[in-house]
């Protein structure tokens, strides 16, 4: 069969005819890699960003989506998936009405800005939209963040909106357990499930991800948000928000173009962050990052107690019920955790290379080209330091003394010892957030320590001055020596660093994915060549192993 192109098309391909305002939806199995081509004038989109036209656009396996033509068209498809069907039920008008009142306010901020807006207007419009997507688990969350983000992309005004990623299971570029701010530039693509809001980096050859790179994360270093972590929960977002803040006043277009915040769906929790000094307050979570990122307007998808309870909760606020898109897949654990293993492989590998069936299509391909070139090394047990946040290896309240009470502070620094055993067994296939350290992150007790070596070295080169001259200099010296060492040994359980660098922006993310308790050594890999840019790295929850 020849299609509209002149192109031939291959044996097993079959096309779709898309009825107007319709979805084609599949889910891609572990074994189905496909292409799509659009053989229509009228546009067609995945997510709201079009797929160009008479070019192959490759699907890789365990994606989930849709695509939809909002005037019909012609699809055609490498391979016809073992699910896939159309339907008319989309969610798709809603969210392009949602936008384009979005977009009138980008417009309105953008005069404002510039200083031309309507004498008339008695409450100017200062800066674009702010908005927060919620729902339970399921409900589409990150796909109408990422739709939101490629209509704002895609329409031409060269907006540039800040993409919140505020669930550490879905997080925009980056390894499950981070938080992350980018802003993006061009829709973004949907290739496959690794990076739902966007790709790697790729191509950076740095293990840095600030700088030239549109994404900065940070490390909560677990999937869902808990009330025991809620305290570094807490400052990681304020610190997000800070950066958000200073990215606004230098930049009006940010200003203008403004914000999308993907959350997780504990957000949707009312009692998860609830302190035992405060057990009435509801919605911690929602609270707090409303605060911090100055939110006017709630998308709430689905779930019509959430939408009540929330405006009775902000009635400042803007609540906007939005319907559960029908496709929307209830995703399991075990794709879940498929999906984070993947995500962690991008991270460092890229994007995955086209696969065989689809490598061989004839005619036009995009090409997500975007591999990287990680790299594996070792590295002494004593020039990494590893740390985790929180109360995790403080010792229970029972060994605590008679009537004392704990007070350690839950963000809390403890050094992870690779040489306990269970530490070990614990810290193998282990990813860790590179964090930078500066001269004034030493604590008091380190920088105490390092003015003692430094008076110690002037002692000895005095001694050297007068040596022979008086003999009883070498025993009050030997004295000095055994206090330095107890002192010391105090010392060495502490982590001499500030509290401050468990919520710093992180440089990048390693994998701890062999030990060598012989040679004390840990076999490193990392995302590219090069010395690491700090052996300080953070510790949490997730594991990673290649299964490719
Ligand atoms: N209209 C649709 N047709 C087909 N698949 C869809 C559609 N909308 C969403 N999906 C798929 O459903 C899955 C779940 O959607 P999504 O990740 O947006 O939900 P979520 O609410 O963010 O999930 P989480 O529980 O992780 O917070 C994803 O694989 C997504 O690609």
């Amino acid at each position: 069969m020849n299609n509209e192109e002149g192109q031939a098309a291959g044996p097993s391909n079959e096309f779709i005819e898309l009825e107007p305002g319709s979805e084609w939806r599949f889910e891609l199995e572990a074994d189905e890699n496909i292409a799509v081509r659009v053989h229509t004038a009228d546009p067609i989109y995945i997510n709201s960003s079009e797929i160009p036209r008479s070019t192959w656009y490759p699907l890789h396996r365990y994606l989930k989506s849709a695509l939809y033509g909002p005037s019909g068209g012609r699809l055609e498809v490498s391979a016809l998936p073992g699910s896939q069907y159309s339907s008319t039920t989309t969610s798709q008008p809603a969210l392009v009405s949602l936008h384009l009142a979005l977009e009138r306010q980008r417009i309105l901020a953008r005069r404002h800005i510039a200083g031309s807006d309507a004498p008339a207007y008695d409450a100017p419009v200062t800066r674009g939209p702010r908005v927060m997507v919620l729902g339970p688990p399921n409900s589409g969350k990150t796909t109408v963040v990422k739709n939101l983000v490629n209509m704002a992309l895609g329409s031409g005004m060269g907006w540039s909106p800040g993409v919140i990623g505020l669930d550490p299971s879905s997080p925009s570029n980056l390894i499950p357990g981070s938080l992350s701010l980018s802003t993006p530039v061009h829709p973004i693509p949907t290739h496959h499930l690794a990076h739902p809001l966007g790709s790697p980096p790729g191509s950076v050859a740095a293990n840095t991800l600030s700088g030239d790179v549109s994404t900065m994360g940070w490390w909560y270093g677990h999937v869902e948000p808990s009330t025991k972590g809620m305290d570094l929960w807490m400052k990681v977002v304020d610190e997000m928000a800070g950066r958000w803040k200073e990215r606004c006043d230098k930049d009006p277009n940010a200003m203008a173009s403004g914000l999308i915040m993907d959350t997780s769906s504990a957000f949707a929790v009312p009692t998860l962050g609830t302190r035992k000094t405060e057990p009435k307050s509801r919605y911690s979570l929602v609270l707090h990052a409303a605060e911090a990122f100055e939110i006017e307007t709630l998308l709430v998808i689905g779930n019509e107690k959430l939408s009540i309870d929330l405006s009775r909760l902000l009635p400042a606020l803007n609540i906007i019920r939005l319907p559960k898109s029908s496709g929307v897949v209830d995703r399991d654990e075990p794709l879940r955790e498929t999906e984070h293993t993947q995500i962690i492989r991008s991270y460092f590998y890229g994007e995955p290379a086209l696969p065989k069936e689809i490598d061989i299509l004839l005619g036009k391909m995009v090409h997500p080209d975007h591999s990287l070139s990680p790299y594996s090394f070792q590295i002494g047990w004593e020039t990494l330091t590893i740390l985790r946040v929180g109360e995790e290896n403080a010792a229970p309240t029972s060994a605590l003394p008679l009537g004392s009470a704990r007070t350690l502070s839950r963000t809390k620094l403890s050094r992870v010892d690779p040489a306990g055993p269970a530490h070990v067994v614990r810290l193998l296939n282990t990813v860790l957030a590179v964090v930078a350290i500066n001269k004034g992150d030493w604590t008091g007790a380190e920088r105490k320590r390092k003015v003692k070596e430094e008076v110690e070295e002037a002692v000895k080169v005095e001694c050297v001055k007068e040596e022979g001259a008086e003999g009883g200099g070498e025993g009050e010296g030997g004295d000095e020596g055994e206090q330095g060492e107890g002192e010391d040994e105090e010392d060495e359980d502490e982590v001499p660093y500030k509290e401050e660098i468990g919520w710093r922006e992180v440089l990048g993310f390693i994998v701890i994915t062999a030990i060598d308790t012989q040679r004390k050594k840990y076999t490193i890999l990392s995302p590219s060549p090069g010395k690491l840019p700090s052996t300080v790295a953070i510790a949490g929850s997730i594991e990673w192993v290649d299964s490719a």
